[in-house]
């Protein structure tokens, strides 16, 4: 069986509390003979700079791309807020995707069964709830130039942030989405906004050549994403694949997040390119951030980051029945009643972080029969 290199770079707030839970999966999934992992350790974000002084070191960087998948927790926190926008704990994982080429983001949005009644929607609109986000990652807004602030004469200042897309950056993601959906119920929607932006205007351009060219047999909607985030919401379930860009992604993932019942459910792949060898790049890390407001108390939900894992096993690994095996004990401990604080219904009895690593453990080894 391949050994494979993990690098986990926990971060900051909960970052290194869920990502404790993950570790106890991965040594599990070795123990059982399951999956063979070398995993090591290293520092981003807030934690990189009171290490090292900056968000992402060129060592960690260096080791990232040497390692055969990457887990992440989560970046950022008020203690690192005065600090210059490029040096900021988010710079380290912006760095991170960049560099390492990860264009694709995979977030799927998945209403489990005991989770229905948790869902900011009735249970009917969510029940059997499974939208596949695929969102752009290493262009658009986020990394166009100029980005800038700058003084003007009369002392006040002005800021400038650059969208930028080109037709070979969307003919990639939209090829993602339409390989995916034809994996799925074979529809895809796409979020732009081509009615006031000249990027969403080449996005649904090149996003129907694509379509037309390679994917006649998949269904393809264009849907403006402002309308996108009210049909979430309204109907959630007429979506399957949602691809969209960089911005409208990162924000459209965290409201499909409260149609599951919280922002800890989503986890989430970043995929770069596959190379000649058959392999790429990837980083998997929840949705959520370093949620500074329930850092170090202990109830933070750990299932968007072992759903992470699941993902990693998947997508980079091709283990596809330790990802299932994975996943199926997430949902048999909440069926079971497991609940963090963020799912639990009112009056409902509540779990600590470490106690819902463990329960899905127990479900993994009942599984197996151990
Ligand atoms: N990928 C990342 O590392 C990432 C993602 C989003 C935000 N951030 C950063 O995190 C910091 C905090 O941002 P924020 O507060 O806007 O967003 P957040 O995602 O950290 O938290 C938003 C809300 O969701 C709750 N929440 C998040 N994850 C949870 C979990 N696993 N279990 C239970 N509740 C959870 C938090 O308690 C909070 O109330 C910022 O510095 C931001 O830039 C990082
Ligand atoms: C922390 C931040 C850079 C990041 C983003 O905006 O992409 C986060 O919100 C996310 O969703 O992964
Ligand atoms: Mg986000």
């Amino acid at each position: 069986m391949s050994t494979y290199k993990l690098l986990l770079l926990p971060g900051d707030g909960i970052g290194p509390e869920v990502m404790a839970e993950v570790e106890k999966v991965v040594g599990w999934l070795g123990k059982t003979g399951l999956a063979s992992f070398e995993t090591e350790h290293g520092h981003v974000g807030g934690s990189a700079i009171d290490a090292h002084g900056k968000p992402l070191s060129d060592e960690t960087l260096a080791r990232a791309d040497a390692a055969d998948a990457i887990l992440l927790g989560a970046v950022g926190g008020p203690k690192w807020n005065g600090i210059a926008y490029d040096l900021r704990p988010e710079a380290g994982l912006l760095r991170l995707r960049k560099d390492l080429g990860l264009f694709a983001n995979l977030r799927p949005a998945i209403c489990y069964p005991a989770l229905a009644d948790a869902s900011a929607l009735k249970r009917e609109l969510v029940e059997g709830l499974d939208i596949m986000i695929v969102r752009e990652l290493t262009g658009g807004v986020y990394f166009g130039e100029p980005k800038e602030i700058t003084a003007l004469p009369d002392g006040s200042k002005r800021a400038v942030d650059t969208q930028v897309y080109t037709t070979g950056e969307i003919e990639r993601i939209a090829h993602v989405a339409f390989d995916l959906a034809r994996k799925r119920s074979g529809r895809v929607a796409s979020a732009e906004k081509n009615n006031v932006m000249k990027t969403g205007v080449l996005w649904k351009e090149v996003v129907t050549k694509v379509h037309a060219e390679h994917y006649a047999d998949v269904e393809l909607e264009h849907v403006l994403a402002d309308n996108c985030a009210m049909q979430l919401v309204r109907r959630p379930k007429q979506f399957d694949v949602l691809v969209t860009d960089n911005l409208f992604g990162d924000v459209l993932s965290d409201v499909a997040a409260m149609l599951t019942g919280s922002l800890g459910m989503l986890p989430s792949a970043s995929l770069g390119a596959v190379d000649a060898r058959g392999t790429r790049k990837a980083l998997y890390e929840p949705v959520h951030g370093s949620a500074p407001d329930i850092a170090g108390k202990g109830f933070a939900n750990p299932i968007a980051m072992i759903g992470s894992l699941a993902m990693c096993l998947r997508y980079s690994f091709g283990l596809g029945e330790a990802a299932d095996l994975v996943e199926g004990a997430i949902t048999k401990a909440l069926a079971s009643g497991a609940r963090t604080r963020d799912i639990a219904a009112e009056g409902q009895e509540t779990i600590s972080t470490a106690q819902m690593g463990d329960a899905i453990l127990r479900e993994l080894e009942t599984a197996r029969g151990v």
